[in-house]
């Protein structure tokens, strides 16, 4: 049976068939019913973009930054660890896969640059309870990734087990004007890391690494050192110079805390990361709330290397020793030797971060031996 005669047949239809057949009356209810499914279209998109960006479920546990709730359920829901005396047979156990996840970090390392950023996360990665990213992201850096959503985000994140902390590192963050925010509003509760190494020292890794990777990708040098740092015509210090300027702590540890409390920021000395990895690593597990995991036997001095390696400490079957080690050092990357500077560029570039350093120092109530 047609449209036109159910229309003609059935009487309480026929009002509403003659005025269908009026062509204006039928142009206009077409085109508001387009209009309801466009709109209709749209706040469906705009609700999934929203979603993504905004309102993102995070780990609840996370929300108690301050209190006991969080140590409580990493203890209660952490991996099983051997008990002491138990196993002992040359077949590693392998982690099960059951309850994992990509979760968001509740941790993130977000710098400096140069000053121990990948040892700590490798170092942090050795801990049971961490599940830690071992690319850089730059999500929160990065305009083109940011706006891929959370989602996106959190599909990059290692699979953790249920109490497992994540974990991310992005050094750029920590100079990134739009991060602290973007970071605040996935989470307000993250943890965030800060390593911090002699300003100067710094500078002259970031240009030795430029240095190296310019030759790399076949380019010419990045310039003389000294020309670089110091103003040609005044031989002032050159604060426009970006490796100067990622040293100048004191201005971009403002705009974190201006976002974050000073209780949920962690500095990390990167001189005494590296002499010290032990230490460092036991003060960071202590502001994550981590049970401690870390012991002499963490690391080890290798001295064709001229830096601490990791042993990586595994579960191993059976009864008797209770862990194996695997031993891993950081690429080559990482521990260049610097290029040589001049004492007197060295003494201006020291002169004009001290009084940088004094004002970090003030605003973050902690000091650094950086003279
Ligand atoms: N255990 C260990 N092994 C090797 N290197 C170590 C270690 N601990 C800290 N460091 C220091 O880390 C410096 C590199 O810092 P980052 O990892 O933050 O660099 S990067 O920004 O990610 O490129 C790197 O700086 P340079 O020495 O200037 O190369 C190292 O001194």
């Amino acid at each position: 049976m047609s449209w036109s005669v159910v229309g003609r047949k059935m009487r309480c239809l026929r009002l509403p068939y003659q005025l269908w057949r009026v062509t204006p009356v039928r142009s206009v209810s077409v085109g508001i019913m387009v209009v309801v499914f466009l709109l209709c279209l749209a706040t469906l998109a705009l609700r999934q973009k929203g979603t993504d960006v905004f309102s993102e479920v995070v780990d609840p546990r996370l929300a108690d930054f301050d209190g006991s709730s969080f140590r409580k359920a990493l203890l209660e829901t952490g991996p099983d660890r051997p008990k002491a005396g138990q196993a002992n047979d040359a077949s590693v156990k392998k982690e099960p896969s059951v309850n994992k996840t990509s979760k968001l970090p509740g941790c993130i390392i977000v710098g400096a640059r140069k000053c121990g950023t990948r040892a700590l996360i490798e170092f942090l990665a050795l801990h049971p309870d961490v599940a830690a990213a071992r690319k850089e992201i730059h999500f929160f850096s990065n305009d083109t990734n940011y706006a891929k959503g959370l989602k996106w985000y959190r599909s990059l994140m290692p699979r953790s087990k249920p109490g497992q902390l994540t974990m991310e590192k992005t050094p750029r963050y920590f100079v990134s004007p739009a991060a602290p925010t973007r970071i605040h509003r996935m989470n307000s509760s993250v943890r965030i890391v800060i390593a911090l190494r002699h300003p100067v020292t710094r500078l002259v890794s970031d240009y030795t690494q430029l240095c190296y990777n310019n030759v790399a990708r076949g380019l010419a040098p990045p310039g003389n050192f000294t020309q670089l740092v110091l103003d040609e015509r005044t031989g002032a210090v050159n604060s426009d110079y970006t490796p100067v300027l990622v040293s100048t702590y004191d201005l971009h540890v403002a705009r974190w805390l201006a976002v974050f409390p000073r209780r949920q920021i962690h500095f990390v000395d990167g001189d005494r990361l590296i002499t010290q990895p032990l230490q460092e690593s036991r003060r960071l597990e202590a502001f994550l709330g981590l049970p401690p995991r870390f012991t002499e036997d963490s690391f080890y001095f290798n001295a064709s290397r001229g830096f601490y390696c990791m042993k990586r400490i595994v579960t191993v079957k059976g009864s008797g020793e209770r862990f194996a080690h695997t031993e891993k050092c950081l690429g080559a990357g990482k521990g260049r030797k610097h290029q040589p500077i001049e004492q007197s560029v060295l003494k201006k570039l020291n002169d004009y971060f001290q009084h940088h350093n004094e004002i970090l120092f003030k605003m973050i109530g902690q000091r650094f031996d950086w003279r």
